[in-house]
């Protein structure tokens, strides 16, 4: 196995990638775009920091890419869609930097306070100036954070011990979490109206690009102090440049820009009330070391065949998560491709049913075993857990999953249910029995039968009338198919049967024949699981 090393990440990561056994590491930094394209050739994992941007065409160029992984937080220098589309897990570290980030925060939070930077570069000209840095204090001030996640919690923990109020806007924090961090949950209008100090915490995300503009600045207090470790953009800095030339903004604090690098000639670099850290806020010894070592652990688990831990685009599932969900996954895969077996080529619409004790555990995991299983026979090795659903809706198929309270009769079922286009409907239901959690199928085409989800099937629709078993043994039996298993359903005697025979060899093309050619058999399908 391959694995590109494409930005410096901590030596000891490195390290432990070159330890496992069959793993070749090649380090290239800063390589240029079309470099990469000829570097991943071959490879089947790629690292990375916030450099090398893994675009649409890298992935396109790596056909035996399995993961990328993200020494890091932010993923936007990876085209996640793409890597979706192409199967390919991404992956980051995100609580290693958490202090290192946040601790640059406050940091920048204090320098914007106390012109230290500013000061210390006069001492290097040799001035002893007394008058030109005087500074304010943090005591008794408000602090807006926007985005209370983990770095702007610890933020907050850090503004709380220096004695300012803490207002926070998070429109997906649960009210108990900002409690129990004893800051006071605000609307972004009432921070813009009542802090003296601003930081920003989250992603850039369409919902948060320019979420401080000119007009948020019209709303803050003159004098306002501003700060981003987060990522450019956030605050829109044509809108800060302004600000700050009119006073408004009477200090700011950079560490990402919407560009980077920052460039040479940029007005930020000009302004005294700045101070700029090139993109700085994982960079200390503890943060590189945590991250470099973990994403190495994490990129060799998923090319060992373990677990996923951190993937951006798929549920990750850990050991303990994965031991539980197992038999489910197993069972959703068994009922997808049973499904799609014995329903025509085109379907309008995939349904998904859990019933019992499956609605309480990750069912985004178990839809995609599910829709894993129906589109193995379609898409073959190409589909994997990460782009299922993306597969699904390429190929015009909608996914419908529905968590039901209602009573099923079993302690946790399954329902897998294609849907062509002229209504019909073809379905499967499955349960996990006994100690071993075994997946049964107990429904076929709403009927009920019991029969291991497991092997090769034959699905077949009959008249009920006397001597069909015996028939169809019979014609296996010429075929030297041995019988494992079966199980008969019927709603009204004499009327259409099914029967579900769990074979040990596949019957050839000649048996199968005289199995459909029979006068009394409606349907029948081979179907392997
Ligand atoms: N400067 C650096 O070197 C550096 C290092 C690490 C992380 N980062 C960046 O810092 C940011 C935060 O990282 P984190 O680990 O705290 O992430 P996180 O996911 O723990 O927290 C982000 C928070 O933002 C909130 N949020 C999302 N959309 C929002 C919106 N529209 N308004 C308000 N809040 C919103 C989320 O609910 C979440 O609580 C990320 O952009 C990350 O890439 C930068
Ligand atoms: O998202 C992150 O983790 C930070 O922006 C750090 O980026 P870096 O690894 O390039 O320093």
């Amino acid at each position: 196995m391959k694995i590109l090393v494409a930005d410096k990440i901590s030596p000891k990561g490195v390290e432990y990638l070159r330890k496992q056994p069959g793993f070749e590491v090649i380090e290239a930094y800063g390589s240029s775009p079309e470099k990469v394209l000829e570097l991943v050739k071959d490879v089947h994992a790629i690292a990375v920091r916030s450099e090398t941007k893994i675009t649409r065409e890298v992935f396109a160029a790596a056909p035996l890419l399995k993961v990328v992984g993200r020494a890091g937080v932010g993923v936007d220098n990876v085209d996640v869609e793409a890597a979706t589309e192409h199967g390919v897990v991404v992956m980051n570290t995100p609580s290693g930097n958490t202090i290192a980030t946040a601790e640059l925060t406050f940091t920048h939070i204090l320098c914007g306070s106390r012109p230290v930077a500013q000061a210390a570069a006069s001492m290097r000209e040799g001035k002893w100036d007394r008058k030109s840095f005087s500074g304010v204090e943090l005591f008794q001030k408000t602090l807006g954070i926007v985005g209370l996640g983990r770095i702007g919690g610890e933020v907050a923990k850090r503004a709380i011990a220096f004695g300012m109020r803490v207002l926070a806007y998070d429109p997906y924090l649960a009210p108990s979490r900002a409690k129990a961090m004893q800051v006071e949950i605000a609307t972004l209008d009432e921070i813009l109206a009542q802090a003296d100090y601003i930081t920003v915490h989250m992603p850039l995300t369409d919902d948060t690009k320019y979420m401080i503009d000119e007009a948020a600045f019209e709303k803050c207090k003159k004098g306002l102090r501003i700060f981003n470790c987060a990522r450019g953009g956030i605050i829109k800095e044509t809108a800060l440049l302004a600000a700050l030339k009119s006073g408004k903004v009477a200090a700011a604090g950079l560490d990402v820009y919407e560009d980077e690098p920052l460039a040479k000639d940029s007005e930020f670099r000009q302004l005294p009330n700045v101070v700029l850290t090139p993109h700085l806020g994982a960079s200390t010894k503890e943060a590189q070391e945590s991250v470099g070592i973990e994403i190495a652990e994490q990129i060799a688990d998923v090319l060992g065949g373990g677990v996923i831990r951190n993937a951006v685009n798929m549920p990750s599932i850990d050991a303990a998560a994965l031991k539980t969900l197992g038999p489910y996954l197993d069972l959703g895969s068994k009922l997808g491709t049973l499904v799609q077996q014995i329903s025509p080529k085109q379907i309008a619409s995939l349904r998904i049913t859990y019933w019992g004790k499956i609605v309480e555990l990750d069912a985004n995991s178990i839809t995609r075993a599910v829709q894993r299983g129906f589109l193995r026979n379609i898409s073959g090795e190409q589909v994997n857990f990460v782009n299922a659903p993306v597969l699904l809706k390429r190929l015009g198929i909608q996914a419908d999953v529905t968590k039901s309270n209602t009573d099923s009769g079993y302690s946790e079922l399954m329902a897998v249910e294609a849907v062509a286009a002229d209504g019909k409907t073809y379905s499967a239901q499955g349960t996990l029995i006994g100690k071993g959690n075994q997946p049964r199928i107990v429904g076929i085409n709403g009927r009920e039968v019991e029969i291991a989800a497991v092997g090769k099937l034959l699905v077949i629709e009959n008249e009920d009338l006397p001597g069909m078993v015996g028939t169809i043994g019979t014609l296996l039996a010429k075929d030297k198919v041995n019988i494992a298993d079966m199980s008969l359903s019927r709603l009204t005697p004499g009327g259409i049967a099914y029967m579900l025979v769990r074979v040990d060899t596949e019957p050839g093309p000649a048996a199968r024949d005289e199995i459909k050619g029979n006068p009394l058999v409606k349907s029948a399908k081979f179907v392997q699981l």
